[in-house]
């Protein structure tokens, strides 16, 4: 069942990446006090690794038990170990090389000069996320606490862009993508349908270059065609905006805050 969107409105995307860090490090110190551990879904993109970034000038970040976190990845640009144009290797500059991190919690998605062709790369990811999960979890994935997600100009989130295979997917968890409009074309993403097994989905968007993609999402487009549109949580959706990415929204959603 779907969650309907929350939204936040920030004045500008500095103040979106702050509040946002904010309350991702709330959240990490919840889940942690709650039941041990906190298990969070990265995103690469502008918007992801501002996030990062503020998460790591903020004081607040010594309350976060670095060494009891999970962190797994929404999608992965299928290149080299050590590309700087990975998402793994800009969240590392970002935030991940400066806290004390166990590396075994650390579950990056595999690089296009190890072992596996993309294909493959997706099925060994499939696999490390269902030994992962419980008895309690929702199926072959972690009830992630967080899953967070850039919005991309054209709608994509993670890597499922409009109308290609991976966006249809209903069976599969993580999924090889071929031919993708922004480059890399070739990329490993999560589907919608593990995406949804996290208790929150966030969607970041900020910048007036993702203002249209917003108002698509945000009106009753569909998943195929606007993949944000079908990226929920069991129990909360929440939409992280800026005023510019807000700036074509209905009148009836925007806006409901500015902070
Ligand atoms: O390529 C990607 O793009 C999206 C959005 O990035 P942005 O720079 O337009 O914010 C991102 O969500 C995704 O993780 C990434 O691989």
């Amino acid at each position: 069942m779907s969650t309907a969107p929350q939204l936040v409105v920030h004045r500008d995307k500095e103040l979106m990446a702050q509040a946002a860090a904010a309350r991702l490090i709330t959240k990490i110190v919840d889940a942690q006090a709650a039941r041990g551990y906190a298990s969070i879904v990265l995103t690469g993109g502008r918007n992801g690794n501002g996030l990062l970034a503020a998460l790591s000038a903020a004081p607040a970040r010594d309350a976060v038990d670095w060494t009891r976190l999970d962190l797994w990845w929404g999608d992965e640009r299928f290149l080299p170990d050590g590309d700087p144009e990975r998402n793994y290797t800009q969240a590392r500059k970002a935030l991940l090389d400066s806290v004390p991190l166990n590396p075994d919690r650390v579950h990056p998605m595999p690089a296009s000069d190890g072992p596996y062709e993309v294909d493959a790369a997706a099925q060994v990811y499939a696999a490390e996320l269902a030994a992962a999960a419980g008895p309690e979890d929702h199926g072959p994935v972690p009830t992630f606490d967080v899953l967070m997600l850039g919005v991309g100009p054209d709608t994509h989130v993670a890597s499922l862009f409009p109308e290609l295979p991976a966006v249809r997917e209903t069976e599969r968890t993580v999924v090889g993508v071929h031919g993708a409009p922004k480059p890399p074309p070739t990329r490993i993403s999560l589907t919608l349908p593990a995406i949804r097994a996290a208790r929150e989905v966030w969607l970041l968007a900020a910048g007036e270059d993702k203002a249209e993609a917003a108002a698509i999402a945000l009106s009753g487009a569909g998943e195929i065609q606007a993949p944000a549109a079908g990226a929920y949580g069991r129990s909360r959706t929440l939409w992280l905006l800026d005023s510019a990415a807000a700036s074509q929204l209905p009148p009836e959603l925007y806006p409901p805050h500015v902070a």
